[in-house]
């Protein structure tokens, strides 16, 4: 059995995904489930991007025990500078410099010739050895490299201090037997290429990000790197849960071990989920609420006589129970300590309180709280204290078959005022929105409005998301509520707090570049 090392940039290239911007709580949580799910090395994020991005980062470097905390970075000084500044409490701290090699980049990107981009890539490396022992050099676009040119680099930055080489297949154009052969020739023509480990990272445009990075393992490649769901940029990254299961279910085939603890794999999923709000498709491998799910009878039938005909994966494998324990108006905190901590949530005692709290006036409400009831409620509380919000105080929507929808609302504004609009809509969601573009006076597009309830029932939570833009800047939020209308009214806002969040770490930033 060889080892694989796993490389989660969940939240880095995946928070890349268009409309997902994590809070730094938000981050952190996630971080802590991936230290129990087992990951050997997190990309916590992009330090030098903002001032908030570098303080997340830092947060999370200070709180990971076990795994190597590391921080993307331009191949140049300021930007390693704050990848210095972030990760310096962590236990095991990395840095991850990243330069394009493919001709289209060098050229119109980056607008240097070849040479150049040797040169920068020599005295970033070089630059960073004076401060790092893991040193992970990207040769970004990889796969539309010339391979004697990626060949060239390597030696280069490995003789300037590199100790992992990445092989990107940045726009995910590359084939499993192609990307195989890639490995093969970097190993048989960098001479000193068995002094690192050489790294793959797979995108999933053609829809061949997983299929790649097993063909990399394949060809020789000792560490992985993927997202959790398979989110990030465009069509996404491998997703780490369905690799981490493959080699596992065909450990026959690939021979290799890695130190994920599968049992947590439903549990990381499902939180990435919730705080990003990237929804799994129900048929997707592993983690879609079909992937155990049998419909057809013969199927069915099959299952019932023996599940080994149509199912290959145990579903306790990777933290799937059939037993389940319902929380409800008879429940106390301890149950519900355990609860929370079963599905990856991270609770000092103040938090643990006032979200036993919420729970328990939730049960006056509805028979059973469920899962992702809990989710709900927890994400609602949390924006709110972490910095000054527009909050909704009154919403009261008149509707009818024949009347136009007409709103009134009361919005807390960051200041402290309450301020209240009337308006109409052609439907009551509209007619909520527009209430809340008049009081908050800015140009907001709404791009995206999702609904789902968090559970079957009559008694269900109302679950809205939305995208919005505001002058160019996009941004994502959520509301949970009983009621739809008042889940859209707190989505919108939730989006809006979030942009401004955003805006003021941003203001923030312009201090990065004095590090
Ligand atoms: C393949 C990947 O996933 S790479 C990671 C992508 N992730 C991100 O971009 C998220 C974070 N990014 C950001 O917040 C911003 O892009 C910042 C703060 C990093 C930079 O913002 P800006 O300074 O305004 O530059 P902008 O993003 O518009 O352009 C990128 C610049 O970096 C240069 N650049 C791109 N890659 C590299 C690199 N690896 N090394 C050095 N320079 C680079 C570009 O050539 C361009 O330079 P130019 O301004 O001289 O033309
Ligand atoms: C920064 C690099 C490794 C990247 O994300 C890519 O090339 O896809
Ligand atoms: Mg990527």
């Amino acid at each position: 059995m060889r080892k694989v090392d796993i490389f989660d940039t969940t939240l880095r290239d995946g928070e890349q995904s268009a409309g997902v911007n994590l809070q730094s709580h938000e981050k952190l949580e996630i971080a802590y489930q991936l230290e129990r799910y087992g990951v050997d090395i997190m990309e916590a994020g992009f330090p030098a991007s903002s001032q908030g991005e570098l303080q997340s980062v830092k947060q999370i470097a200070e709180n990971m025990k076990h795994c190597t905390v590391l921080g993307l970075a331009r191949a140049n000084h300021k930007d390693i500078d704050a990848v210095r500044e972030a990760v310096k409490g962590a236990a095991k701290p990395g840095i991850h410099i990243f330069l394009a090699t493919s001709p289209v980049h060098m050229q119109y990107k980056l607008n240097k010739t070849p040479k150049q981009v040797i040169e920068t890539a020599v005295e970033s490396v070089r630059y960073a050895s004076q401060y790092f022992s893991h040193i992970q050099f990207s040769a970004e676009d990889a796969t539309r490299s010339d391979w004697p040119f990626l060949a060239e680099i390597i030696e280069k930055t490995i003789d300037a201090g590199a100790t992992v080489i990445n092989l990107p297949d940045t726009v995910g154009f590359t084939t499993p037997e192609e990307y195989r052969k890639l490995f093969e020739y970097v190993q048989e023509n960098v001479p000193n290429i068995h002094r690192v480990k050489l790294s793959a990272h797979c995108h999933d445009d053609l829809g061949m990000a997983v299929a790649n990075t097993l063909a990399a393992i394949n060809g020789g490649a000792s560490q992985i790197e993927g997202t959790i769901n398979g989110i990030g940029e465009r069509a996404g990254n491998a997703a780490l849960e369905e690799i981490a299961v493959a080699l596992k279910i065909r450990q026959d085939a690939y021979k290799i071990e890695t130190q994920i603890d599968l049992s947590q794999t439903v549990r990381t999923s499902k939180l990435v989920t919730k705080l990003t709000g990237m929804i799994v498709p129900q048929n997707k491998a592993v983690v879609g609420a079909n992937a155990f799910a049998h419909e057809s009878g013969i199927h069915q039938d099959g299952v019932l006589k023996n599940k080994q005909t149509y199912e290959i994966i145990e579903p306790e494998m990777i933290g799937l129970t059939s037993n389940k324990m319902v929380l409800g108006k008879h429940s106390g905190s301890h149950a519900f300590n355990e609860k929370c901590k079963e599905f990856g949530i991270y609770l000092d005692k103040k938090d643990s309180r006032k979200l036993f709290k919420a729970f328990k006036d939730l049960t006056a409400k509805k028979k059973e709280v469920t899962e992702d009831d809990i989710f709900a409620l927890m994400m609602d509380s949390s924006l709110q204290e972490t910095s000054p919000t527009y909050q909704l105080e009154l919403l009261q929507v008149s509707y009818g078959s024949h009347v136009v929808p007409t709103t009134t609302i009361g919005i807390r504004t960051p200041e402290g005022n309450v301020v209240q609009e009337s308006a109409t809509g052609k439907g009551s969601v509209e007619s909520v929105y527009n209430t809340i573009d008049r009081i908050l006076n800015q140009p907001v597009t709404l791009t995206d409005y999702r609904i789902q309830s968090t559970t079957d029932g009559i008694d269900s939570l109302a679950e809205v998301y939305v995208q919005i833009e505001i002058e160019g800047a996009s941004s994502s939020g959520r509301g949970i509520e009983h009621d739809v209308l008042e889940a859209s009214a707190k989505a919108y806002l939730d989006a809006v707090n979030r942009l401004n969040v955003k805006e003021y770490f941003g203001e923030q930033a312009k201090g990065v570049s004095s590090l």
